[in-house]
């Protein structure tokens, strides 16, 4: 019985409830009749686990009886929803499960709608960390994903007279019936002190890094459910606590705060996730999260899941660290020093290993994404670490010269350590000279890296170069945030295979021809908005017209994505009607949906909220426009949230300017549930449009070489405004006060930078914006038509599945 595998408890209906029953006898100790909503919730979560463990214990035990090349997914950043339902979905026990509380006198649902999500990320890179490694478990791809156990996740958003208020987020507060942790396992980790050279026993020149303080790293273990295949990989994110526990002495001298200080200190480097999604604020504290689980995870993988006498020479053959940008990138210098400092190699093996375990995925195209961290900071943090950094900088220019002699302002432009404006190091230029490969997250984004963002290294190391583009998990975001779609799809199909086979939606393509499939379709989206419509009005009490066009826009809030050119949208059909430019019958009943929270420390993004809720209390109250437009805005968008909008939205709004967005994947998410694109030829719209065609999609507005003319020849957005009579009617009438009770200044911020700055072009693709709305609107009045465009997208999109990502970076980076 020890040793024997572990046994589930029976799939059936009986089987469930004594499982439910005894975890919350003796899981929570409470009788059935006594327990609360949160004690079922945890007991039923539990039951689900213990569904899930034999498999869990059984693919460890796979993988350690017979080692292959592993998968580390290095990420700061994890936003992986709600795990009550993907568990469910995953074991294939929803029905069971809902039958034994249905037994029990209990609405599963009522349970489900207590799990807290983990929000321990900000949007796209934290969610597509989450879709990879369920595609990587559903593809039994041998994966630990290692990431920061955050106390507090990603801040709730409320609305306060409009403006957005963070409030922190104690996920954990109810308990977290999810994660498993394993103290034995812990880490000790340095930061600061000094390193001294000193001869070893063969007199070659060794370097010791002697810590100022220590703090420990305890790893929590999360399951990683594949889909039905027996397969649960494992999420270990780590949490930091004291070296030193609680000083006794200095307590007992009454010093009770002191005692508990360094409790603190090292408690605070876990304590909450960075909400910026762009701009590093470059805090201390945050090169201290990334240090801490970098250091962690390389130790625990060479010293608890290595076997002890491997040869780590042999390092590349068994593990490659995929870098989730340049956050993890630190691990570079860590392993470096590992397997010089403590393991003995000499510089150049050591470098040889290094080199071919790291490849490294950028998400972004904006410059001031880009992290450089001060020398000054890094050397009094991690000081062998900018040693080595150094060394590795100076063997890389070497290499540089070589190729190209002579020429110094390309040593001095490529240099890992920039000189101005203040001496730091480029992590983007650290990860590019580490990693056996380089790839962006769209076609378009790939080579916008090569062409604009590292020139210099695509010249020197062309095919450390590729691409993979983005994907989506469509077990959450369709077989579980859309049942009624998918069961239609499965009916069509004759087959529930395109869960894990996407490609198999090609199959609905005819369809699109079959007036019976496409009244279907429409049942299907009517009834999505119908559940949409009660889940706003219980959360938000607000009221969603269900006959109305639902046009959404949910990403987080960042000038170049451009949720003001939505609002003057809205504004431009509002001041229409008001004006009598625009008759109200021409105004398709419209509901714009937006979701977006700000980074607290971006101003104008924090504006744009605010002038966003107050246009839409006054057109939503407007007479005038007889409920035609509304305008909603639920606060605290996150992945809960969007399982219920996505499903429900006819109208996908992915209007960033072109050569800013380095992917999306809201878009994917949206197609594949039957939304049509309005968009740019930005990210992966352009690999969306190739593949729906593009009668099947809303294309407008500059590309990206016209933006880079336009921006050569010299930008001026008031020349817009002088020349564009609907657009300088739209921002008058925000800069009047209309919207802000009359006071010119709230609305002001937005008005003045799109008039004076407007450095991603709104006003330049305003009118063409307004004609490919128009183009919407045509359309959706034909809603036959319209079901059969949205047929085509969801039928043309499997190439969007997170598992074609994975099956990329297997074949193109990772080998495994
Ligand atoms: C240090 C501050 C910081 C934090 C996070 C980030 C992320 C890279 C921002 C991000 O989430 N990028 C998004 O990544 C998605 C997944 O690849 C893409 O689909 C989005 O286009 C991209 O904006 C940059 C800078």
């Amino acid at each position: 019985l020890a040793t024997g595998p572990v046994k589930s408890p029976p799939v059936t209906v009986d089987g469930f409830v004594q499982e439910f029953l005894s975890e919350l006898n003796y899981g929570q100790g409470v009788k059935l009749s006594q327990s609360t909503i949160n004690d079922q919730y945890l007991a039923l979560a539990r039951t689900v686990r213990s569904y899930l463990m034999a498999a869990w214990l059984e693919t460890g035990h796979r993988r350690r009886k017979n080692p292959t090349k592993m998968v580390a997914y290095l990420s700061a950043e994890y936003l992986l929803g709600r795990q009550l339902g993907n568990a469910l979905l995953s074991t294939n026990l929803i029905s069971i499960a809902e039958q034994a509380m249905h037994e029990c006198g209990i609405d599963i649902a009522e349970l489900r709608a207590q799990e807290i999500e983990p929000g321990l990320g900000n949007g796209g890179l934290g969610r597509l960390a989450a879709c990879f490694v369920d595609s990587l478990a559903t593809m039994d791809v041998p994966t630990i994903g290692y990431g920061i156990r955050y106390e507090y996740g990603i801040f709730r958003q409320s609305f306060e007279d409009g403006r957005q208020v963070e409030q922190p987020d104690p996920w954990l507060r109810l308990g977290s019936p999810w994660e498993f942790p394993h103290p034995e396992r812990a880490v000790t980790v340095g930061f600061g002190g000094q390193t001294e050279e000193s001869a070893d026993e063969e007199g070659r020149n060794r370097c010791r890094w002697t810590p100022e303080r220590q703090v420990r790293g305890v790893p929590y273990h999360y399951m990683v459910p594949g889909y039905r295949n027996g397969v649960v990989n494992t999420l270990r994110l780590w949490s930091a606590e004291a070296h030193e526990g609680f000083d006794l002495q200095v307590f007992n001298s009454g010093d009770y705060a002191r005692a508990t200080q360094a409790q603190t200190v090292a408690e605070n480097i876990s304590k909450v996730l960075y909400p910026d999604d762009s701009t590093p604020q470059g805090k201390e504290l945050r090169l201290q999260q990334q240090y801490f689980f970098v250091a962690c995870s390389l130790h625990d993988f060479i010293e608890n899941t290595l076997p002890g006498d491997f040869d780590l020479q042999n390092l590349p053959k068994r593990i490659i660290f995929q870098l989730n940008d340049t956050h993890p990138v630190i691990a570079v210098p860590e392993l470096m020093r590992l397997l010089v400092d403590e393991k003995g190699f000499d510089w150049d093996e050591a470098w040889a290993i290094t080199q071919q375990c790291f490849a490294y995925t950028c998400h972004t195209l904006l410059p001031e994404a880009l992290e450089v961290w001060p020398v000054e900071l890094l050397g009094r943090l991690l000081p062998r670490h900018l040693e080595i950094i150094y060394r590795i900088n100076d063997d890389f220019l070497a290499q540089v010269r070589e190729a190209f002699p002579g020429d110094e302002w390309r040593v001095r432009r490529m240099s890992i350590i920039a000189e101005h404006p203040q001496r730091s190091v480029r992590m983007a230029f650290l990860a590019t000279v580490a990693a056996v490969k380089v790839n962006g997250v769209a076609a378009l984004h790939s080579q916008l890296l090569r062409d604009n963002v590292l020139p210099d290294f695509a010249e020197l190391w062309p095919e450390k170069f590729t691409n993979v583009t983005n994907g989506i998990t469509p077990r959450r975001f369709v077989r579980l945030a859309n049942r009624r779609l998918s069961g239609l799809v499965t009916e069509a199909l004759g087959t529930e295979e395109w869960v894990t086979d996407l490609d198999l939606l090609r199959g609905l393509e005819p369809l699109a021809d079959d007036a019976a499939f496409r009244e279907q379709f429409r049942q299907v989206k009517a009834a999505n908005k119908n559940r949409l419509a009660l889940v706003l009005e219980g959360r938000d009490g607000l009221v969603l017209e269900q006959d109305h066009l639902i046009d959404v826009m949910v990403k987080r809030l960042h000038e170049y994505k451009r949720q003001s050119l939505k609002l003057l949208h809205v504004v431009s059909l509002y001041e229409g009607v008001r004006s009598g430019r625009l008759p109200i019958e021409r105004v398709t009943p419209r509901t714009v949906l937006f979701g977006a929270k700000a980074a607290p420390g971006y101003h104008l993004a924090k504006e744009t909220i605010a002038l966003i809720n107050h246009v839409a209390a006054v057109v939503n109250e407007d007479p005038i426009m007889q409920g035609r437009l509304k305008v909603l805005f639920p606060a605290n968008y996150n992945v809960n949230l969007a399982e219920k909008i996505i499903p429900a939205a006819d109208l996908s709004e992915q209007i960033s300017l072109a050569g800013k967005e380095a992917s999306g994947t809201g878009n994917m998410k949206f197609a594949l549930n039957g939304a049509l694109t309005i968009g740019t030829d930005d990210g992966a719209n352009v690999e969306i449009r190739q593949l729906v065609g593009d009668d099947n999609f809303f294309l407008f507005g500059l590309s990206e070489p016209e933006v880079e003319a336009l921006r050569k020849e010299g930008y001026v957005p008031s020349s817009y405004y002088e020349q564009d009579p609907v657009l300088r009617a739209t921002l008058d009438l925000i800069g009047s006060g209309h919207f802000t009770n009359g006071s010119r200044h709230s609305a002001a911020a937005v008005v003045d930078n799109l008039l004076h700055h407007d450095p991603f072009m709104a006003l330049a693709d305003f009118q063409a914006y307004l004609a490919a709305q128009d183009r919407v609107d045509e359309a959706y009045a034909d809603q036959d038509a319209w079901s059969r465009m949205a047929i085509l997208n969801v039928a043309r999109c499997g190439f969007f599945s997170s598992d074609r990502s994975m099956r990329d970076y297997l074949d193109k980076i990772w080998h495994a």
